[in-house]
């Protein structure tokens, strides 16, 4: 179709804001590594004069797993997320002529949830560690609205905005549900570490927003731990498994540990209400279950009580 000269005038194109130009995108330091790929703190800086804003750009990284068409549906997804809750898209930067692409996101100055906690554990209170989690339920609620399974629920994928507002981030392992199932089966078992996972998911690559709340209740065991690496959950589960683990796999070894339900152990000096609504996530039968939204309400509860 020919455009009428009238059109073509018009026709221009939009400034695309959300296009940043690679010659502006000035690397300050390394950030952190993601699924897919490695983030930067960059300053976008067209004038040129430092005035520029930060902004965290998430470099493709070519390697075995990664690939440009799921990085592509990575910054697809993201950039259709708008809640208070969830890592704000900025936009994309093409290099080597469209070759290689980055996205380019808010840049939040506290980093992850994990050094953030463990940084501040002697004043951080059980108050607020409830307003970190009922953010998070928030934006797992959100992201359920859209059909999105994260699929890499853990601490270390929720970023601190500031002293009072935490975001889910790191969409790489994320899968949309299909319109008519509940649940997303794997065609091989993935890339997410086995300690966040639930049992259906270790024993059937089936992954729904039931298993994200398994994965919500370990990262309540994180928060309530401190983050303190002697007792995460990997080194915990490890230590169960002990060092017999003789031919059987891993994840196997934990789906039985699951299957005959041991759990993670309370955190030290967790309230029991809050080890409570662990244990209510790791229900072995995902249909029984809590949703976001109940779990929301219990802890928005528990931040009343708390007064
Ligand atoms: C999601 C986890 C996997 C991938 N990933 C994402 C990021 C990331 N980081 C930050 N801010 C940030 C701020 C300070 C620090 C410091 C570094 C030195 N040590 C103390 C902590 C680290 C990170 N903002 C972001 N916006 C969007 C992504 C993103 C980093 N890694």
């Amino acid at each position: 179709v020919t455009q009428s000269p009238m059109s073509k005038a018009f026709n221009l194109v939009p400034h695309d804001q959300t296009l940043f130009e690679e010659r502006h995108l000035c690397y300050i330091s390394p950030l952190g590594k993601g699924n897919f790929g490695c983030v930067e703190l960059c300053r976008y800086d067209p004038l040129g004069d430092n005035t520029g804003e930060l902004v965290a750009v998430k470099k493709l990284q070519p390697n075995k797993g990664s690939n440009l068409e799921d990085f592509q549906k990575e910054v697809k997804m993201l950039s259709v997320l708008h809640c208070d809750y969830i890592v704000k898209y900025r936009g994309v930067c093409y290099s080597m002529g469209r070759l290689s692409m980055s996205l380019v996101m808010e840049y939040l100055p506290y980093g992850s949830l994990t050094g953030y906690v463990w940084t501040n554990r002697h004043n951080i209170t059980t108050r607020r560690m409830l307003l970190f989690s009922s953010q998070i339920c928030k934006g797992m609620e959100y992201l359920q609205m859209q059909r999105y399974v994260h699929r890499d629920l853990a601490a270390r994928n929720i970023l601190v905005a500031n002293e009072s507002l935490v975001k889910i981030a790191d969409f790489g392992l994320t899968k949309v549900l299909p319109f008519d199932k509940e649940y997303y089966r794997l065609s091989q078992p993935g890339q997410s570490p086995l300690f966040w996972l639930a049992p259906e998911c270790l024993n059937e690559n089936k992954f729904s927003h039931k298993s994200d709340v398994w994965s919500f209740g370990i990262v309540l065991h994180e928060l309530f731990s401190y983050c303190d690496n002697s007792i995460n959950p990997k080194r915990l589960c490890l230590q169960e498994i002990g060092q017999n683990v003789q031919g059987t796999s891993l994840s196997m070894h934990l789906a039985n540990m699951l299957a005959s339900n041991w759990r993670l152990p309370a955190p030290p000096n967790c309230p029991l209400q809050v080890y409570s609504l662990m244990k209510d996530c790791w229900t072995y039968d995902f249909d029984k279950r809590p949703s976001f939204s109940d779990l929301s309400k219990k802890v928005e509860n528990m931040i009343q009580d708390d007064r």
